[in-house]
């Protein structure tokens, strides 16, 4: 007998002992879970072990579809989302600062509900292990080298540039980071990630058009300087999407041990920090969860001082606020030189939107009232992951349009 019939055996012997003494009422989501559970024990392993193939620049085999196992197939949930974030592909795309900045990810459709060890039979979503966010140990951290040509460096460099989750990084990540990926080319048409797989690795879109879709319905599209595939990865969980090449395209990848490595504490520290700030904030409601998760990789925290102004009236408007705690005061400076106050702000309220969506100068000056925390975006990101609150910010800022009309800007 081989190994791997071996492995099997045993396999299904202890699989056959846990339904023996279990009988769990939903047969099929039991062995799936315990081979999912198994999978999990073994990359973890790897993990830990660092047995990692560094001689080879690719997989030799692409993971094993796991059907049924997606976080997000529940089904209750006919996956449109709430508010569909940017344009659909099909409209026309005239943004202009296509490499502007950071993620050029535009989002829709519902987050994996990460929660409990073992899901609702009808919902069928997949257990998280407890340890899925904890990186790898630090000493056990070998490092792993895909020699690359200084072009080739320079391509990376320029396609992570933008991306958020590289922000963060000192110089030695940097360089681990930059060493550690792959070059991969994927023909138009080709399936780069298939919901459900287990998660192998973390892409970034050097060139190219992507689509995901979740349950076969379109949720973004990626293009250069986006990314994907980090979900599974940082939770162990199946992927949460199908991701197909539009175009021909050229990924960078990096394989699961660096992404936890490196990227991965930030990024779920990042998330958790703003996540039950950005569900409180009304302005989001709207979005899904996932899509607050973009926006939490986009945030920066800034606080200022009493008296300090953020925003100066005629200024150039490059960064959109959300108020974290501490109230803010908006002013505006008639053609008098006299200053009223027009707006006073608090704790889950916004400012800053109206230069970045009229492309105009700033239209009042905003000053800290007592110590003040904001998270803030900037006008990339602003277009891209609030594209979709246009409207609602427009719709908003009407009221400020008739208070300009009473104050002529000085
Ligand atoms: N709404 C969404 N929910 C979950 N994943 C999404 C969504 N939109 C895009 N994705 C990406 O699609 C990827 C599929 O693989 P992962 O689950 O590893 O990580 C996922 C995310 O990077």
């Amino acid at each position: 007998m081989n190994q791997d019939q071996e492995k099997y055996d045993t396999l299904v012997k202890e699989l056959t002992v846990h339904v023996r003494e279990q009988h769990p009422p939903d047969i099929l989501q039991f062995c799936a879970d315990f081979f999912f559970a198994k999978l999990t024990e073994q990359r973890s392993f790897q993990d830990e072990c660092l047995l990692h193939p560094t001689e080879a620049a690719w997989p030799a085999h692409e993971p094993k579809h796991l059907p049924q196992l997606s976080p997000l197939s529940s089904d209750d949930d006919d996956g449109q989302s709430q508010c569909s974030l940017g344009k659909h592909p099909k409209e026309d795309d005239e943004d202009e600062d296509a490499f502007e900045e950071e993620d050029q990810d535009v989002f829709t459709g519902q987050l994996p509900d990460f929660s409990g060890q073992y899901h609702q039979q009808r919902q069928r979503r997949t257990s998280v292990s407890a340890e899925s966010l904890t990186p790898c140990s630090p000493t056990k951290f070998q490092k792993i080298i895909h020699p690359k040509t200084p072009e080739q460096e320079a391509r990376i460099q320029a396609a992570i540039a933008h991306n958020f989750l590289f922000r963060h990084l000192d110089e030695m990540q940097y360089q681990d980071v930059i060493h550690a990926m792959t070059e991969k080319p994927v023909a138009s048409g080709e399936t780069v990630i298939q919901q459900g797989d287990v998660g192998d690795f973390f892409y970034i879109v050097e060139s190219g058009q992507l689509s995901c879709t979740i349950d076969d319905r379109w949720v973004t599209d990626y293009q250069a300087s986006g990314s994907f595939g980090e979900l599974a990865l940082m939770y162990n969980s199946p992927r949460a999407a199908t991701i197909v090449a539009k175009t021909d395209c050229m990924l960078w990848a990096l394989d699961r041990v660096m992404f936890r490595r490196i990227l991965m504490e930030h990024t779920s520290a990042k998330r958790r920090m703003y996540e039950s700030f950005l569900t409180n904030v009304p302005i989001l409601a709207s979005l899904a969860a996932y899509e607050r998760y973009k926006i939490a990789d986009a945030l920066e925290s800034v606080t200022f001082e009493e008296g300090e102004t953020v925003i100066e009236q005629g200024s150039v408007g490059n960064n959109f606020y959300l108020i974290e705690s501490g109230e803010a005061v908006c002013y505006r400076l008639d053609d008098q030189g006299a200053q009223t106050q027009v707006n006073e702000l608090a704790k889950g309220g916004y400012f800053g939107e109206l230069a970045l969506l009229n492309n105009s100068p700033r239209a009042a000056t905003v000053v800290a009232r007592g110590r003040l925390r904001c998270a803030t975006m900037n006008k990339g990101a602003f277009n891209r992951l609030l594209g979709c609150l246009h409207d609602i910010l427009q719709r908003n800022s009407t009221h400020y349009i008739q208070i300009m009309a009473s104050t002529p800007m000085a």
